[in-house]
C-alpha cells in the first residue's frame, strides 16, 4: 500500500518537473487531499453493485466506501480493500434493518442498486411489487442515519421508486427535494455512444440532454440540442431515439435471462456519483440529467438537466427548447409517466397508512406544534 503511495507521489513529482500536467483524476495529486466523503452502496453484492464499488474505490473524493447487501459484501469488501487507493472500505450485511441503518450512518451520498432486475418480456413497472420495499427501507434508514445525504436510486422502476422514496422521506420528516435523485445517466451514456458511432466521433465529444423518465417512451433524447449538432435526418433521429429507448431490452435479450445491464450501469452511476461529489465540493458547472422532484411540467417528478451544488440540486435547468417533433413526443409521454407517478404515490400512501409510520408522522406533527402527550395520544387514536 505504502509503496503504491510513494510510487504515485514520485510519478506526480516527476510529471510536474517535466512540465507534464498531472491527470485530474489522480488521487495522489499535489499531496492535496480532497477525499472528504463517505459513499454507501446499497446492493453492493449485485451485478451493478460490485463493478460500481470497484469504480468508486478509485474515486479521489471518497474517503470511506461502505458496502451493504443482504449477503456477499464481506467478500467484496475484502477483495476491494487490497486495491492500492486510500479509500477505506467497510461492509454491512444481513436482512435486518439495523444493518442498513448502521451502513448508512453519516453517509454523504447513498447510491441504491438493491433489488431485482428484469427478465426478458417484463416491463420495469412489473418490478414494483418486489423493489418498492427497497425504496421504503433505504428512505427510512436514511431518515435515521444520514438525513442530509444525497440519495440516488438505480433500482427500477425508477419512474415509481423515486416518488415512493419521497413519500417515505416525508413521513420521516426529512424530505428535501434537492437531495433525491433517480439515476438516468445510462440513457445519456447510451445516447452519446450511439450518436458518436453514427457521426464517427469520440463519444466523449458528444453531449445530449435526455428528459422525461427511465422507461420506453418516457426516455426522450433531445436531438435538437445535441452537441455537436446532429448530422442525421428525421429518420435517423427516429431510429436512434428508438434504440436509446429500447437499449435496456437489447441487453436483457443478449443476456438471455441472466439479468439486465450491469457494467454500463456501473459506469453510468459511478459517473453520476462523481458529479454529486463534485457538486458537494462546490465545483462550478456540474450538470447532469436526473429524474427529480420537479415543477418544469405538470408532473411532480421529471428528468431534466440539473446543476449540482453543495446541497444537491442548485438549480433545475428545466426543459430545453423543443422542436415540434420533440414537443409532440413530450405530450405523448406525459400521461404514461403521470400514471406511473400517481400509482406509485397511492401505493406508498397505502403502505404508510397501514403501518405504524403514520403514527410516527402524527407524533412528529404534534411535537412540532408543542402538543401535550394527551393530545398526541388523541391524534394517534384518530
Ligand atoms: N437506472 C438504471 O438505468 C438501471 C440500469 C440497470 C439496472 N437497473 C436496476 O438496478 C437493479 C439492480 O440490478 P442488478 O443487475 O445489480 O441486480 P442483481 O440481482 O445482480 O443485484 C441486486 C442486489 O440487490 C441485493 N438486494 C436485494 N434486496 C435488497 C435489500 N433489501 N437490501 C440490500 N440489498 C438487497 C441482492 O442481494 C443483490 O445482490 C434492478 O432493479 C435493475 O432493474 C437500473
Ligand atoms: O432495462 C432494464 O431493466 C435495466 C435498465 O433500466 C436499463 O435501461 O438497462
Amino acid at each position: 500500500m505504502l509503496s503504491c503511495v510513494y510510487a504515485g507521489l514520485r510519478l506526480g513529482v516527476k510529471a510536474q518537473l517535466a512540465g507534464v500536467p498531472i491527470p485530474r483524476n489522480n488521487w495522489y495529486r499535489n499531496g492535496r487531499d480532497e477525499r472528504n466523503y463517505k459513499v454507501t452502496v446499497v446492493g453492493a453484492g449485485g451485478g451493478i453493485g460490485q463493478p460500481l464499488s470497484l469504480l468508486l474505490k478509485q474515486n479521489p473524493l471518497i474517503h470511506q466506501l461502505t458496502l451493504h447487501d443482504l449477503s456477499k459484501t464481506k467478500g467484496v469488501a475484502a477483495d476491494l480493500s487490497h486495491i492500492c487507493t486510500p479509500t477505506q472500505v467497510d461492509f454491512f450485511e444481513g436482512v435486518q434493518q439495523q444493518a442498513l441503518i448502521d451502513a448508512l450512518q453519516d453517509s454523504h451520498v447513498v447510491v441504491v442498486s438493491a433489488g431485482q432486475p428484469r427478465k426478458p418480456g417484463m416491463t420495469r413497472g412489473e418490478l414494483l411489487s418486489t423493489n418498492a420495499a427497497v425504496a421504503m427501507a433505504v428512505s427510512c434508514a436514511a431518515g435515521i442515519s444520514c438525513p442530509q445525504a444525497l440519495l440516488a436510486f438505480i433500482t427500477n422502476p425508477i419512474n415509481m421508486l423515486v416518488p415512493i422514496a419521497a413519500e417515505f422521506l416525508k413521513v420521516k420528516g426529512v424530505y428535501d427535494p434537492k437531495r433525491l435523485f433517480g439515476i438516468t445517466t445510462l440513457d445519456v451514456v447510451r445516447a452519446k455512444t450511439f450518436i458518436a458511432d453514427f457521426m464517427n466521433l469520440n463519444p466523449a465529444m458528444v453531449d445530449i440532454p435526455i428528459i422525461g423518465g427511465h422507461s420506453g417512451d418516457t426516455i426522450l433524447p433531445v436531438f435538437s440540442h445535441c452537441s455537436p449538432q446532429f448530422t442525421g435526418n428525421e429518420e435517423d433521429v427516429e431510429r436512434l431515439t428508438n434504440r436509446i429507448q429500447q437499449a435496456g431490452n437489447e441487453v436483457i435479450e443478449a443476456k438471455a435471462g441472466q439479468g439486465s445491464a450491469t457494467h454500463s450501469m456501473a459506469f453510468a452511476s459511478a459517473r453520476f456519483v462523481n458529479a454529486l461529489l463534485r457538486g458537494l465540493n462546490n465545483e462550478a458547472n456540474v450538470i447532469e440529467c436526473a429524474y427529480v422532484d420537479s415543477d418544469v411540467t405538470e408532473l411532480p417528478f421529471f428528468a431534466t438537466p440539473v446543476l449540482l451544488g453543495p446541497n444537491g440540486i442548485k438549480e433545475n435547468l428545466g426543459l430545453p427548447e423543443l422542436n415540434s417533433a420533440e414537443q409532440d413526443a413530450l405530450e405523448r409521454m406525459l400521461p404514461e409517466l403521470g400514471e406511473s407517478i400517481k400509482l406509485a404515490i397511492e401505493f406508498a400512501q397505502t403502505v404508510i397508512k397501514d403501518s405504524n409510520l403514520k403514527q410516527e408522522q402524527e407524533q412528529r406533527k404534534a411535537d412540532a406544534i408543542g402538543c401535550s402527550s394527551d393530545s398526541t395520544q388523541l391524534a394517534q387514536n384518530n
